[in-house]
């Protein structure tokens, strides 16, 4: 039995790897030619990472795709290509909330891929300073959760920012109950970010009623603390407890299972239109009768469609909001153009943050 398998398998085998060096020599040449645009590029002053044409390379791979490997595949597959082949140019320094094993962590090599200096930070106001004061070229911040809604913090720090939105990512969120032992003895406390506390409170209250919930700077950080402490149990993602030694005791505890959180990459560089793109803008308008409806009116009526309306206090302590508005299409593109034109003439405060690439 084991022989006839053994017969099967070593020919289909020695196809995988006959095609694994056909790959190999393909992907050498594509990385010598990708350092050949680099090389271009430094005589021109260019910049070596390009948002719009890495998202146009994969978008037309998924279009040529005839299977069985799924477009999210691609995309995986592709992402690391390009990092690999940029990395030879430039390995971008990337800031991000930490410490190693947060989601955030999880969203900079699910957009930028693994040829990164990931550069982890306490806060998500230091991520913004490294990015503003170019100690970083990029930094991922979270945005908001599926669950929870947004992340207060980021929108704060985005309105006074120079950096400018450079790309989105969205990550699935996992989260796990994860102590030293793999027990839940002689645990008292239980710690994680309080998005994260509030993203599992159904479940919490439904298995562990007795135990005692405290906040934490991050998911990660909650896990270093229960790598340290017997009597601390940590909520994170399962990457968290692979960094700190923890044991999972639950998995999936999350009240939502299709719990996400949408990062956005921020950066200095400006994306030119990759053929679907979103443009994030904070618009403020006067607090009067109707001015939120003249506000988003010239959106309808250049046929843009807003994917995202969200708003904050502008703490005037007069009930005044700043919006946070995302809509379909590049600055450049021409509905979109006469869409930004007619809103700045109506209201108080427009800033717009950054167009960038769709990525699905
Ligand atoms: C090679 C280039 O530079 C970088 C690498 C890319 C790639 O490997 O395909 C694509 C865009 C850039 O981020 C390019 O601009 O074409």
């Amino acid at each position: 039995m084991a022989d006839e398998l053994q017969k099967k398998l070593t020919p289909l085998r020695e196809r995988i790897d006959a095609i694994d060096a056909q790959l190999l020599e393909l992907l050498s040449e594509r990385a010598r030619t990708a350092q050949a645009v680099g090389a271009a590029k430094e005589d021109h002053a260019g910049v070596v990472l390009r948002p719009e044409r890495e998202a146009q390379v994969i978008r037309r791979l998924q279009e040529l795709n005839g299977g069985p490997l799924p477009a999210s595949a691609l995309a995986a597959i592709w992402g690391e290509i390009m990092s690999a082949c940029r990395g030879l140019e430039q390995r971008p320094r990337v800031a991000y909330l930490g410490p190693q094993g947060t989601y955030s962590e999880q969203a900079v090599l699910a957009h930028f891929g693994h040829a990164v200096d990931a550069d982890s930070c306490g806060t998500i106001d230091e991520v913004f300073r490294s990015v503003e004061t170019r100690r970083a070229d990029f930094g991922i911040v979270p945005l908001e959760n599926s669950n929870e809604g947004a992340v207060n913090r980021t929108l704060d720090l985005l309105l006074t920012s120079s950096a400018k939105v450079i790309g989105e990512r969205s990550v699935p969120v996992v989260q796990c109950l994860m102590t030293r032992s793999g027990t839940l003895d002689g645990v008292t406390i239980v710690r994680s970010h309080p998005q994260s506390l509030a993203q599992c409170q159904g479940w919490l209250s439904d298995h562990h009623p007795g135990l005692a919930r405290a906040s934490a700077a991050s998911n990660a950080e909650a896990a270093r603390l229960a790598a340290e402490d017997p009597t601390v149990a940590a909520i994170a993602g399962e990457q968290a407890a692979q960094r700190w030694g923890l044991k999972i005791v639950a998995a999936g505890i999350q009240d939502d299972p299709h719990n996400r959180t949408r990062f956005f990459a921020i950066g200095h560089i400006d994306n030119a239109p990759s053929g679907r793109d979103k443009t994030s803008l904070i618009l403020a308008v006067p607090n009067e009768a109707g001015a939120v409806y003249r506000m988003l009116a010239p959106l309808a009526e250049n046929g843009v469609s807003m994917t995202r309306l969200e708003s904050r206090p502008a703490r005037t302590g007069q009930w005044e909001y700043y919006f946070y508005v995302d809509i379909e299409g590049h600055w450049q593109d021409p509905a979109v153009a006469a869409a930004l034109a007619a809103l700045k003439a109506r209201v108080a405060f427009i800033k717009v943050l950054g167009s960038y690439p769709v990525t699905s």
